[in-house]
């Protein structure tokens, strides 16, 4: 029989990366998603192409064999699919963690009642450091009788992955040619943890990493740091894509040391060294400056709140430098420049933006970085975004 992997969010990850490693090693895909439009145009196609940007060339694939339900009108299916499928992949931004975290609960009763006997393991694809653990702590929260504690424990995994290929917004040619369409980078891996419960996947493009916990945060405060970095200092300048921003030798300078100080945070506290910490950056460079993939600003700097917020790109990779007696001088400047990304298409941007005009940057950076006031640190940080947030309003 078929091997069957869900994908909940049905966005450019799930449709791209992940729906084109799994369909090209022949499973049958459930997407799952929030858009009951999405899924009623995934359905009522019954394909949609996948635009794949290398070194050379752009390739075209079309991706079929699936089937899409909508969270919001077809939970109970959803649910009834979950306890049957071979594993799962969760692709969406932090905010619908908890929304899947009650999709495992009532799996695990689903599971429970069918007897489902092999395990099953769910992996996730969020830009947000410590994404699995917690998830883990969201369900064990909810999981109250020991029959469900139990099945918890020996069958169901949580495991951390690597979101390693890029998603971008495709372009009008390529809507076009099909609206439903996907822009993906290209790349055959998908480096995951090793909290899989019974037997490994035994799929080519699984590849079990050490420290994963660490190679994401590294990956977030580093990699879409200098990302964010880029693209916000570049929205500044006028340009539409990153491959622009990049290339810029002002945004390079400050990008690149914001790079240096998140990596000596993270090195530190999760014992990356240098030589690694150096290939990194090389790899990071390489891609935002060469890629043949047009990421737009607005894509990378888009929903500031969740960028700026503590345990995210800036203040996470801010506060280890300064448990390590380091200045982030240059954190400060990339969260200063997202502060003022000023976007009326991006609600987040918006309410941003509300927030600094009716309570003043100086509360609004408290508010919005999670900062306390009461802890040194803490404020020193918040004293260096407002400097760097004033030098370059008044600039403006
Ligand atoms: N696009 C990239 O290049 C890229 C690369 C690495 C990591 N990521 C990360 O991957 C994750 C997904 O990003 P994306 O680019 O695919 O986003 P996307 O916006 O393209 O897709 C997200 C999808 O999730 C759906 N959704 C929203 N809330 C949901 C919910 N509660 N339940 C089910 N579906 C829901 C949306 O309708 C949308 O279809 C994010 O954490 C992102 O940071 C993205
Ligand atoms: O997905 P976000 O909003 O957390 O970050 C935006 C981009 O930095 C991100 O999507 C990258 O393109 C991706 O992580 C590939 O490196």
């Amino acid at each position: 029989m078929k091997k069957t992997v869900a994908i909940i969010g049905s966005g450019k990850i799930g449709r791209g990366y992940l729906a084109d490693l799994f369909s090209a090693a022949g499973y049958h895909i459930t997407f799952i998603d929030i858009s009951t439009d999405l899924v009623d145009k995934l359905n009522s196609r019954g394909q949609y192409t996948l635009f794949i940007t290398g070194k050379a060339e752009t390739k075209k694939r079309i991706i079929k064999d699936y089937e899409a339900y909508s969270i919001e009108r077809d939970f109970t299916t959803i649910i009834e699919k979950l306890s049957i499928v071979d594993m799962v992949c969760v692709a969406l931004y932090p905010n619908a963690l908890p929304s899947v975290a009650n999709q495992i609960v009532e799996t695990i009763k689903r599971c429970i009642e069918i007897s489902r006997k092999n395990p099953l393991n769910f992996i996730f694809f969020v830009n947000k450091a410590l994404t699995a653990r917690r998830v883990k702590e969201m369900v064990e929260k909810q999981l109250h009788t020991e029959t469900e504690i139990n099945y918890y424990k020996d069958n169901i995994g949580i495991v951390e992955a690597l979101t390693l290929r890029g998603g971008v917004n495709p372009t009008p040619k390529m809507l076009k040619e099909d609206p439903l369409c996907v822009s993906s980078s290209e790349g055959t891996v998908i480096p995951v943890g090793d909290e899989f419960v019974g037997p490994k996947p035994d799929m080519e493009f699984i590849q079990f990493t050490d420290r994963v916990e660490g190679r994401l945060a590294e990956k977030v405060w580093c990699g879409n740091m200098l990302h964010c970095t880029i693209a916000s200092i570049g929205w500044s300048k006028g340009y539409k894509y990153t491959v622009e921003c990049a290339n810029d030798p002002y945004i390079q300078n400050i990008a690149d040391q914001a790079y240096n100080e998140a990596s000596f945070g993270i090195g530190k506290e999760f014992n990356f060294n240098t030589e690694e910490i150096k290939e990194g950056k090389n790899k990071y460079w390489n891609f935002f400056m060469k890629s043949n993939v047009l990421d737009d600003v607005e894509h990378v700097s888009a929903d500031p709140l969740r960028k700026l917020s503590r345990d995210d790109r800036y203040i996470g990779p801010a506060l280890l430098c300064l448990k390590y007696n380091k200045l982030p001088y240059f954190l400060a400047r990339g969260a200063a420049y997202l502060f003022l990304f000023e976007n009326e298409k991006d609600p987040s941007a918006l309410k941003l933006q509300s927030s600094v005009k009716s309570n003043g940057i100086e509360q609004t950076i408290w508010d919005v970085c999670d900062l306390s006031p009461n802890i040194k640190e803490e404020q020193m940080l918040h004293q260096l975004i407002l400097a760097h947030y004033k030098e370059i309003a008044f600039r403006k």
